[in-house]
C-alpha cells in the first residue's frame, strides 16, 4: 500500500465511514445540480430572445432606401419611436442594416471581437478613396495596421506621450491665444484664416469677424503646427481652406461622385495641393533619417510631434510610398481638423445663447484662468477636474452638436444583448433581450439618434450642460459624459479623445476670459439650424460678432 495515502486520515477512515460519506457526497453534488439548474433556469428568464423589427415604409425591392433618403433624421427618429427595442432594421436594397441606438445595445456591439467588426479593410478602403492612398499598398496597411495606430495610443491617449503633447500643446495656447485676433500687420498679408474670417478692426479697437471661420482656422492653425512643425505648415499657409474643400465633400469621395462635378472637381485639387506639400514635407524628412532617434538637433523638423516622429519611423522601415504616408498625414490632418475645432465653436455659442450661463461659467473657471504679462495661464487640473459647469458645456455641445454615424458590416454571425432598462416598453423591462444578427448584415449607429432621445435627455432640443452633473459620495458635483456617443466606439473609437477635450477646453477658456463677444448688426445668437458632416455639424448661419478686449 502506498505509504502516504495510509498515513492521509480520510483514507484512514474511509471505510468505516464509507455510507455517511456518500451520502454527504450525494447531497453536496446535488446540492450544486439544483443551484446551477435554479441559476439557469433564472438567467433564461431575464433574458428572451428577440427578432429585430423592421421600420415601416417598406417598399418592394428598395426596402427603406426611400424613406431613408427623403429625410434620414426625420425617418430614423419617427422608427426610433415605433420599435419596442434600440434595435430596429432598414432594408437597403436587399441588405439588412441594423439600426442600433440604446446605450446597452451600443455598448454591446462595440464590444463584438475585431473577427466581428473587421476594421482594417474598410478603414485602408476608406482611405484610399477620401484621401488618396494607393490601392497598391492596402495590403501593407493592413499588415502594419495596428503597429501605427498604436502610435496614437501612446502619444495621444497614454503612457509617456500623452502628458507631453497635451502640456505641449497647452504651452502655446498660454501664449497665442491673447492675440487670437489681433490681425498681423506682416509684409506677406492678411493670414487665411484672417481673409476667411473677413476682420475688420473699428476705429474704436473692437474686432468684428464671422465667428465660425475665425473660431476653426484659429484652432486648426494651432492644433496644426503642434501636430506637423512650422516647415510643412510655413510651406502651405493655406491648408487649412483646402483641408475644408476635402471635409466638405467627404460623401461625394466615398460614393465616387464623378470628378466632373464643380464642388468635387474644387476638392480635388484641393487635395492634391495638400498631398502635393506633405510628399515634399515627408521627401526631405527621409533625407534627415528617423527623427525621433536623432541626438542632435533636426533643423527644420525640430518641432514636429513625436507621434509623426514615431510614425516617420514606421513608415520608412516598412517602405511606404511617399504617396501613402501623405494621404495618410491628411487623413490625419483631417481628423485633428474636422471636429474639434467646430465644438470649440458651439460651445462658445452655446454659452453665449444661454441666458445666465454666461457668468456662472466665468465665475466658475476663474480661479483656473490667470492672465500674467498678456499671457494667459491655465491651471490644467482645476479646469479639468474642478470645473463641472465648464465640462458638462463641452458633454452638452457634444450631444445636441455631434451627429456622428459610424457604420459596420458583419464579419460573422453574432448576438447583442440590450439591458431591461433600454426596452422601450414597460412589458419587455423586466429582461434583458438578445438580437441575433448575421454575417453580411450592415450596422449602423447614429449618435445623434440617442442623443436626441427624450427618454434619455428629456427637452433634447434644450442645452442643459447640468444633466451631465452626477453628485459624489462626498456631496460634490462632478460631470460625467453618461450615455453619449460623440466618438464612436470599439477598435475604431477616436483616438483623440483625450487631446480634443483638452484642446476644446483650453481654447474656450482662454475666449471667455480674454474676449466680450457680441453678435454683430443683424445677427444674433439663436441657432438657424445645423449642417449635418461626417462628426460634428457646421453652422447654417453665418454669425458674425464684434470682440472686445475684457483685459487690456
Ligand atoms: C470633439 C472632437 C472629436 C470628435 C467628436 C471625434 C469623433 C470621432 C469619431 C466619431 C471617430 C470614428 C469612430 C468610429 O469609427 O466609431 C473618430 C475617429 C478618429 N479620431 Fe476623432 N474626434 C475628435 C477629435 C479628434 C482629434 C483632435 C484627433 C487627433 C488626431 C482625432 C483622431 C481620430 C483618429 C485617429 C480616429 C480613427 C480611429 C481609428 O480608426 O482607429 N479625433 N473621431
Amino acid at each position: 500500500m502506498d505509504t502516504n495515502v495510509a498515513m492521509n486520515p480520510f483514507f484512514e477512515n474511509m471505510g468505516l465511514l464509507r455510507p455517511a460519506r456518500l451520502l454527504l457526497i450525494i447531497t453536496f453534488f446535488g446540492l450544486i445540480f439544483l443551484a446551477v439548474r435554479k441559476s439557469s433556469k433564472s438567467r433564461n428568464k431575464q433574458l428572451s430572445k428577440a427578432t429585430i423589427e423592421t421600420a415601416s415604409f417598406e417598399i418592394p425591392f428598395v426596402g427603406h432606401v426611400w424613406a431613408f433618403l427623403w429625410d434620414p433624421d426625420r425617418f430614423l427618429r419617427f422608427s426610433r419611436e415605433k420599435a419596442l427595442h434600440g434595435i430596429f432594421n432598414l432594408k437597403m436594397f436587399r441588405v439588412d442594416t441594423r439600426i442600433i441606438h440604446s446605450p446597452s445595445l451600443m455598448k454591446s456591439f462595440f464590444a463584438l471581437p475585431g473577427s466581428v467588426i473587421e476594421h482594417k479593410t474598410m478603414g485602408s478602403n476608406i482611405i484610399v478613396k477620401i484621401f488618396g492612398f494607393p490601392a497598391a499598398e492596402v495590403p501593407q496597411m493592413i499588415t502594419h495596421f495596428d503597429q501605427l495606430m498604436n502610435t496614437f495610443v501612446t502619444q495621444l491617449m497614454k503612457g509617456p506621450g500623452f502628458e507631453k503633447s497635451w502640456n505641449k500643446l497647452l504651452f502655446d495656447i498660454e501664449k497665442i491665444v491673447p492675440s487670437i485676433v489681433t490681425p498681423s500687420s506682416g509684409a506677406d498679408g492678411p493670414r487665411s484664416w484672417e481673409r476667411t474670417a473677413n476682420i475688420e478692426i473699428r476705429p474704436d479697437g473692437t474686432i468684428e469677424a464671422d465667428l465660425f471661420p475665425l473660431v476653426r482656422n484659429c484652432v486648426g492653425l494651432l492644433s496644426s503646427t503642434e501636430m506637423m512643425g512650422h516647415a510643412f505648415v510655413d510651406s502651405h499657409p493655406d491648408f487649412l481652406e483646402d483641408a475644408w474643400q476635402v471635409d466638405a465633400n467627404i460623401m461625394g469621395f466615398v460614393f465616387g461622385y464623378p470628378s466632373w462635378l464643380p464642388s468635387i472637381s474644387k476638392a480635388l485639387k484641393s487635395r492634391l495641393r495638400i498631398l502635393e506639400k506633405l510628399i515634399a514635407w515627408h521627401t526631405n524628412m527621409e533625407t534627415v533619417g528617423p527623427i525621433v532617434d536623432l541626438k542632435e538637433e533636426s533643423g527644420p523638423f525640430d518641432d514636429v510631434s513625436d507621434l509623426m516622429k514615431q510614425r516617420q519611423k514606421i513608415w520608412s522601415q516598412r517602405g511606404f510610398s511617399m504617396q501613402a504616408r501623405a494621404a495618410v498625414d491628411l487623413s490625419i490632418l483631417w481628423a485633428l481638423n474636422a471636429n474639434s475645432n467646430s465644438t470649440v465653436y458651439w460651445m462658445l455659442r452655446n454659452i453665449y445663447a444661454t441666458p445666465g450661463l454666461l457668468g456662472e461659467v466665468r465665475r466658475e473657471i476663474a480661479p483656473a484662468c490667470s492672465l500674467h504679462d498678456n499671457k494667459l495661464k491655465l491651471d490644467w487640473k482645476r479646469l479639468l477636474n474642478d470645473s463641472p459647469l465648464f465640462k458638462s458645456c463641452y458633454f452638452e455641445s457634444l450631444r445636441v452638436d455631434a451627429a456622428p454615424w459610424s457604420f459596420k458590416r458583419l464579419q460573422k454571425d453574432c448576438t447583442v444583448q440590450e439591458a431591461p432598462e433600454d426596452a422601450r416598453k414597460s412589458s419587455t423591462k423586466t429582461e434583458s433581450t438578445t438580437f441575433h444578427m448575421k454575417k453580411g448584415d450592415a450596422v449602423l449607429v447614429p449618435a445623434d439618434l440617442h442623443h436626441t432621445d427624450a427618454r434619455y435627455f428629456p427637452n433634447p432640443s434644450e442645452f442643459d450642460p447640468k444633466r451631465f452633473f452626477v453628485e459624489t459620495d462626498e456631496g460634490r458635483t462632478r460631470s460625467v459624459i453618461k450615455t453619449i456617443r460623440p466618438y464612436g466606439g470599439g477598435a475604431t473609437m477616436c483616438k483623440g479623445r483625450f487631446l480634443a477635450e483638452r484642446e476644446v477646453l483650453a481654447f474656450v477658456a482662454a475666449m471667455l476670459t480674454c474676449w466680450d463677444l457680441e453678435p454683430a448688426r443683424g445677427c444674433s445668437w439663436e441657432m438657424n439650424g445645423r449642417a449635418k458632416t461626417s462628426g460634428v455639424c457646421s453652422p447654417h448661419d453665418k454669425l458674425r460678432v464684434t470682440m472686445k478686449r475684457r483685459f487690456i
